[in-house]
């Protein structure tokens, strides 16, 4: 059994889906809080931020994971969307380009601590206007990177993908299962 530290339905998901025990808790860590530039220094140092606020709060008697994951295209790090039209800016910058999507990954147990830093990339072919209106509507871009679904909206669209579905997702699930 494992301490899920994050909020995230798809990486509890994941999880489930691996038969990976799990309770889910959610731990404080404002990632805004960070001024890293380049992605994958933003996705380890919010990693570890947010496995220092769930030690803090639960300790280890149960072993702890934590994730953060961003999308970057054209040098551009794509967080969360805010609302309607931040979702349909950082779609657009997906749009016909190719987008890295970077998972960084803590586990730590009291005998046993790793880290992985994966990303998965895609090259997208351009999104439908019609398509993407109706994604925009449909709201499931709420809560994910760069508002990409790589298993929803974006699926269609790929062109080439290098890297694993689970990282592109928010959790390297690959990786975990060595781990335990
Ligand atoms: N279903 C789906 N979710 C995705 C995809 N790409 C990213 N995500 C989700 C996983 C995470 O919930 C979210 C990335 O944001 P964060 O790493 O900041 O995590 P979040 O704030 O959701 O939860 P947490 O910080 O772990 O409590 O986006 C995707 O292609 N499909």
């Amino acid at each position: 059994m494992l301490l899920l530290g994050s909020s995230s339905p798809t990486r509890a998901s994941i999880l489930k889906n691996s038969g990976i025990a799990f309770k889910q808790v959610g731990c404080d860590f404002d990632e805004d809080t960070l001024e890293y530039t380049v992605p994958k220094d933003f996705v380890y140092h919010a990693a570890m931020g947010k496995m220092q606020a769930c030690e803090s709060c639960f300790g280890l008697d149960l072993p702890i994971l934590c994730a953060d994951t961003v999308v970057t295209a054209h040098g551009k790090i794509l967080r969360k969307a805010k609302d309607e039209a931040e979702a349909l800016e950082l779609l657009k910058l997906q749009s016909g380009s190719d987008v890295a999507i970077i998972t960084c990954m803590a586990y730590k147990s009291k005998s046993k601590m790793f880290i992985d830093l994966s990303q998965t990339v895609y090259r997208f072919a351009e999104f439908d206007e019609t398509d993407l209106k109706n994604y925009i509507e449909s709201g499931e871009w709420r809560g994910k990177a760069g508002a990409c679904m790589v298993e929803g909206f974006c699926k269609p669209y790929i062109k080439s993908v290098e890297g694993l579905e689970s990282c592109a997702m928010g959790l390297t699930v690959e990786k975990i299962l060595r781990w335990l």
